[in-house]
């Protein structure tokens, strides 16, 4: 399927509280966080299910349970911190594998300057958290480290993506599956979002 828009009114009205200038840092992060659960909510909907019978209150059960091992989550360093909370809260038991990389302001090109994951990544499948897909650079190189690392199947979260950089994601990587609150219009001469976010780094953590 490669790129999944979440077309819900909720997400929709909460990404336009993201998008104005005015939304101050506190409110920026509680809406990140709100929007992940809902890109989640989708993400999710792959997870294979099996069966068990459970003692009911009125006797045996048969209840659905997620099967195999939980997945990893894999925020991007810095900002991808920002969806982390909003996806632990759908997804408690997954382990966090951390990806530190930053976008070279010149050459736009990723750089990679920290990694930790988890242990048994190759029987997981991993979800990389990021909430702006721009050229496509840092995704990646992420998704390049997850599949060196042998990971089973990777989704990718971000709250907003510019046409140019899903292209270049689902072209070198047709098995990857992008869900995203909103597919934007293009990227402007600094590789920034139109009409975007602006630095989702720097709203997330108030350093400008
Ligand atoms: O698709 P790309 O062109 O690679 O751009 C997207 C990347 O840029 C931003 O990170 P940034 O480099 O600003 O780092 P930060 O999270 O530390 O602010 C964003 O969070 C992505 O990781
Ligand atoms: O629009 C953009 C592009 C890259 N990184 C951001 O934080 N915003
Ligand atoms: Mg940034």
């Amino acid at each position: 399927m490669g790129l999944h828009v979440v077309e819900h009114p909720l997400v929709k009205h909460k990404l336009g509280l993201l998008r104005s200038v005015d939304t101050p840092t506190n409110v920026f992060r509680a809406i990140s966080k709100e929007i992940t659960r809902f890109l989640m909510y989708e993400v999710t909907r792959d997870f294979p299910l099996n069966k068990k019978v459970e003692k009911g209150w009125a006797g045996p059960v048969e209840v659905d349970y997620i099967s195999g091992k939980m997945a990893t989550i894999v925020p991007i360093l810095r900002a991808g911190l920002g969806l982390m909370e909003g996806a632990l809260d759908m997804v408690p038991g997954c382990k966090i594998s951390v990806v530190g990389l930053y976008r070279d302001e010149e050459t736009l090109e990723p750089v990679e300057y920290y990694v930790k994951l988890a242990k048994d990544i190759s029987s997981r499948v991993a979800i990389i958290l990021d909430p702006m897909l721009a050229t496509g650079g840092s995704l990646i190189a992420a998704i390049e480290l997850l599949k060196r690392n042998k990971v089973k199947k990777i989704y990718s979260l971000n709250l907003v993506c510019a046409p140019e950089g899903v292209q270049r994601v689902l072209e070198k990587f047709p098995d990857v599956e992008i869900y995203t609150a909103a597919l934007d219009a293009g990227l402007n001469e600094q590789g920034y979002i139109l009409p975007g976010l602006g630095d989702a780094g720097d709203r997330l953590f108030g350093t400008k």
